[in-house]
């Protein structure tokens, strides 16, 4: 699993902190990467211990590590509503998100989005007064190109990303590809986040606005979870 950003203890106090909002009987999307992957742990200790939970994942990884810890798993087209979302991200300004590092932002955006509650689980390296990590856009295939072009004329400097084992781009789970969008700081997520949805050919793109409820942001020594 790739793992970027602060310690692993502090990721370890941040998902470990989400998942004890987790109660008997609730429906838990999983998000992914290294931040999440402690949450799902530690469910998975939680139903070893006899909790009720059915888990909705993001993606390939998360599905896997769920499975490896005894977690039922569950979908969208069986269950409507999430009760509880816990997810990292790669950049965090009070409730709006950058997410994707993972490329699988299309997915955890309908699970997030379909949660009651949407928790955050990050480390400090994560924090910013202002929005300015690169936003993943995944893209058809097809579209690559006039979608960097797209990206241009936003003002933004698009790369395609590339997989670190393999020659060649980075295949989401979904089948398509992933163009990294440098723009600086972002004045505006909001209307960063319409422009991107209005070109055709992107699929979603990481900005996650307002959806946030808390941040689970962990430390060495603990964790400091906020309403947002
Ligand atoms: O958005 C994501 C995957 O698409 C991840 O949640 C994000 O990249 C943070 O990962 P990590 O907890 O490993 O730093």
């Amino acid at each position: 699993m790739k793992t970027t950003g602060g310690s692993d203890e502090a990721k370890r106090n941040a998902g470990e902190s989400a998942a004890e909002a987790v109660e008997d009987g609730m429906v838990v999307g999983l998000g992914t990467g290294s931040t999440t992957a402690h949450a799902i742990r530690a469910l998975g200790r939680m139903v070893d211990s006899g909790l009720d939970v059915r888990g909705v994942p993001t993606s390939f990884q998360s599905r896997q590590l769920a499975q490896q810890e005894g977690i039922p798993l569950t979908d969208l087209d069986t269950v409507s509503r999430i009760d509880v979302a816990i997810d990292g991200a790669d950049q965090f300004a009070g409730g709006d998100l950058i997410k994707g590092g993972g490329a699988a932002h299309a997915r955890e955006k309908i699970v997030d989005g379909a949660a009651d509650r949407f928790l955050v689980v990050v480390d400090p390296s994560k924090a910013a007064e202002r929005l300015h990590h690169p936003v993943p856009v995944e893209v058809l295939p097809a579209a690559r190109t006039t979608v960097a072009d797209d990206v241009r004329r936003l003002g933004g400097n698009p790369t395609l990303r590339d997989a670190e084992r393999k020659d060649g781009p980075v295949v989401t789970d979904n089948g398509n590809l992933v163009l990294d969008c440098e723009f600086g700081e972002i004045d505006s997520p909001g209307d960063l986040a319409a422009d991107f949805s209005a070109i055709p050919g992107v699929v979603e793109h990481g900005l996650f606005v307002g959806m946030a409820d808390e941040i689970h942001a962990g430390n060495d020594d603990g964790v400091d979870v906020r309403r947002v």
